[in-house]
């Protein structure tokens, strides 16, 4: 299995921020995390990614208990996420941006890559020519020369994921992805996402908007309050009493 959580458990004072979630995640495949504003999702990112520890509970990546490595070694364990709010460096060109993200995982490492020792062209090159590929096949082949700050938000939302992607995770946690996307953009986001899987990469993704929750997820876990309150398929959560009654009052309708 690549990600199982269990038990996992968190407080804010004495409030349960998240409370005994538990779900498994298999390669390959997409699991959204859905649930109203408030309910624990951007808590649960935390623990997987290590920024915050859970009082109890465990969160594997391939068998391995990730509680209590620190950030860095979780995301050299082959996770990646994307935020809310965009990260980019935006005086940097498209390109450099996806390949900041190539050089994590890369044997010569960021800072490294900035002196020309030998071997580093080698590297460069190969990094440089599957970024563009990566571009291309998000859409955004032909703005690869641009600052990063130059495109409109919802390219740099495309951009942000294309950066998280170069690294080739295993598993990409993924922040609303379409927020802030038009439809034509939010097709291309879904039909990217989809793609991914079928090279084997792992995704949870935070996302309000249900058609693109409703045709990209395997696997949809709802929270409310910290609760699970349900799990299943796309079918399935769409017609779970429980999951209605948590959106009723809600702008999001279950699609
Ligand atoms: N650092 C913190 N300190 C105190 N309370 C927090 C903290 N982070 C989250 N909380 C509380 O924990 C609960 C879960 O918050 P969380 O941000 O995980 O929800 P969410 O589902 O991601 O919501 P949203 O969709 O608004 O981002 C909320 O009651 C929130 O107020």
């Amino acid at each position: 299995m690549l990600l199982e959580l269990s038990g996992v458990t968190k407080h804010f004072g004495g409030i349960a921020a998240v409370e005994d979630i538990r779900f498994e995640v298999t390669e390959g495949s997409i699991l959204a995390l859905i649930g109203p504003n408030g309910a624990g999702k951007t808590t649960l990112f935390n623990i997987i990614t290590g920024a915050l520890s859970p009082e109890k509970g465990s969160v594997r990546i391939k068998g391995r208990e990730m509680v209590g490595l620190k950030p860095f070694q979780i995301a050299s364990a082959g996770i990646t996420r994307t935020f809310q709010n965009l990260q980019l460096f935006s005086s940097m060109t498209v390109l450099e941006n996806v390949m900041a993200g190539a050089y994590l995982r890369s044997k010569k490492g960021f800072i490294r890559s900035f002196f020309s020792f030998p071997g580093n062209c080698r590297e460069e090159k190969r990094i440089r020519e599957e970024s563009l590929i990566l571009l291309d096949e998000i859409g955004l082949g032909s703005s690869a020369g641009l600052l990063a700050s130059e495109l409109p938000f919802g390219k740099q939302r495309l951009l942000e994921i294309a950066r998280a992607l170069a690294s080739d995770p295993a598993l990409v946690l993924l922040d609303e992805p379409a927020a802030g996307l038009n439809p034509a953009e939010t097709e291309v986001l879904t039909g990217y996402l989809k793609k991914l899987k079928t090279k084997g990469t792992a995704m949870v993704l935070i996302e309000h908007d249900m058609q693109t929750v409703m045709e990209a997820a395997d696997k949809i876990v709802v929270l409310n309050f910290g609760q699970m309150i349900a799990e299943g398929t796309p079918a399935e959560i769409r017609t779970n009493p429980d999951v209605i009654k948590a959106y009723l009052g809600e702008d999001e309708k279950i699609a």
